[in-house]
């Protein structure tokens, strides 16, 4: 058993469709689960739907849903010349459900609404891609995810219940995988109620390592629009290196510092069961990527992972007292309770500084709270680099016309908080 996940960027167009298809068609693989995401930037336009329909702004969801059916049937018509194939009722008889939505006003829980809207996305790129699929005589079968994937009602951040998941993949899944390959949704998954709930944002790559590890799959493989990991994001970095092996160790800390290339909950499933990971590229298939599995050795060169839009918050008792465990567990509850994360920190003995993504409300609310207690100043527009693996050389690299604002270093991991003096007037 194998398990192929395939993101946006893979499903965008007509086009990257029929690129997709041909990767399935010379994989050749009877045993095969093909996760897929929404096409390109469907869940971004989904989510300002949501947003409109849920601020009472009908106009604007009525507008952002024509826009998204515009993007789908233009796909549709130019992969299936006859227009009276049934795929084309199957996704409209989908995008009815938001449409039923909207003909009234939003009144039940904002996430909840979300996650209806939103999980539309990945139902209608896998209708459409499994039609595809079949029209280029490969023989699929379309799977509801929902039915599978089994989580509490957390609406937008819905938590796996492993158990009942493992349950329903084995008895129901298993034996329609043993006919033919199946095509179903990441991202997606359903209450024992049955309403549809998400995983959280970009978390196709982790309900695809859920998938593999409760069918304890030969492995899983992630297709791509890089040549595997890399040692940095090439969208900020010219130089960049491809990482033939990683250890899974090495994968989770890259990815929980930031590394966006998988999402940083995919690759603990698959430790737990020693699944190999690989990252391809879907623009050139034949290339060997990257393999993810329990090795034990070190990345061979040293990793950057860039985040801009950071805020960076100093925390001082307003009496100078000493910051101990006693204030730290008080402000970590609140950054809890505002649903910051915190990228980074240190404490000396008065004050205690993080940096973290800069939310203007969530941030806002968090120190109108924290100024109760304590003395807060903040610092906004800063980058953070983490580097894995560091030298002196490669903290010199990153910093060339920065002001560093903040350094932590522990053994194998240095993250660095600066202000880009250039851009300054
Ligand atoms: N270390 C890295 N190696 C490779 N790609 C990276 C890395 N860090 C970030 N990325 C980014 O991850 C992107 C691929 O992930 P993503 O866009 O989420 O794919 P998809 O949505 O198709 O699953 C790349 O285009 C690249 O810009
Ligand atoms: N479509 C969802 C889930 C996802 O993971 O997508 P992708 O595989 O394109 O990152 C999102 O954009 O959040």
């Amino acid at each position: 058993m194998e398990v192929y996940k395939f993101g946006g960027a893979s499903v965008s167009s007509a086009k990257s469709i029929q690129n997709m298809a041909a990767i399935v068609k010379n994989a050749a693989k009877d045993h095969l689960l093909i996760v897929i995401s929404a096409m390109g930037k469907m869940t971004n336009k989904l989510e300002e739907l949501s947003n409109s329909y849920i601020s009472n702004d009908s106009p604007a969801a009525h507008q952002h849903l024509d826009e998204v059916k515009a993007y789908h049937f233009g796909i549709l018509h130019e992969l299936f010349s006859n227009p009276h194939h049934p795929v084309f009722n199957e996704v409209s008889n989908a995008f009815v459900e938001i449409e039923w939505l909207l003909e009234e006003q939003a009144s039940d829980a904002p996430d909840y609404i979300y996650d209806q809207i939103v999980s539309i996305g990945e139902i209608v790129s896998t209708k459409i891609v499994s039609a595809y699929l079949k029209e280029v005589e490969c023989e699929v079968t379309w799977a509801d995810a929902r039915n599978y994937i089994q989580t509490d009602n957390s609406y937008r951040e819905a938590l796996v219940d492993w158990d009942r998941t493992s349950a329903e993949i084995q008895q129901h899944l298993l034996p329609l995988l043993k006919k033919s390959i199946v095509v179903t949704q990441g991202f997606i998954g359903g209450t024992s109620e049955n309403f549809t709930t998400t995983l959280g944002r970009e978390g196709s790559d982790y309900s695809a390592a859920i998938f593999a590890a409760c069918l304890d799959a030969k492995s899983l493989t992630i297709w791509k629009d890089v040549p595997g990991v890399l040692n940095a994001d090439p969208k900020w970095f010219n130089e960049t290196e491809r990482i033939p092996q990683l250890s899974y160790h090495d994968a989770i800390e890259l990815t929980y510092y930031g590394a966006t290339v998988i999402h940083p909950k995919t690759i603990k499933p698959l430790q737990n069961r020693n699944i190999p990971l690989y990252v391809r590229s879907f623009l050139d298939a034949l290339s060997p990527g990257t393999e993810i599995t329990a090795l034990n050795s070190p990345l061979p060169v040293p990793s950057f992972i860039f985040k801009v839009n950071q805020v960076l918050i100093s925390i001082f008792p307003k009496d100078f007292s000493f910051i101990i465990e006693e204030n730290l567990s008080g402000i970590f509850n609140l950054f809890h309770k505002h649903k910051v994360k915190v990228n980074t920190m240190l404490n000396s003995a008065i004050s205690f500084s993080v940096s973290v993504d800069h939310d203007e409300k969530k941030i806002q609310d968090l120190i109108a709270e924290l100024s109760v207690h304590y003395k807060v100043k903040y610092n906004t527009g800063l980058e953070l680099v983490t580097i894995r693996y560091y030298n002196q050389d490669t903290i010199d690299r990153v910093t060339v016309d920065k002001q560093i604002l903040l350094e932590v270093k522990s053994r194998h991991t240095c993250q660095i908080v600066m202000k880009d003096l250039s851009t300054i007037e």
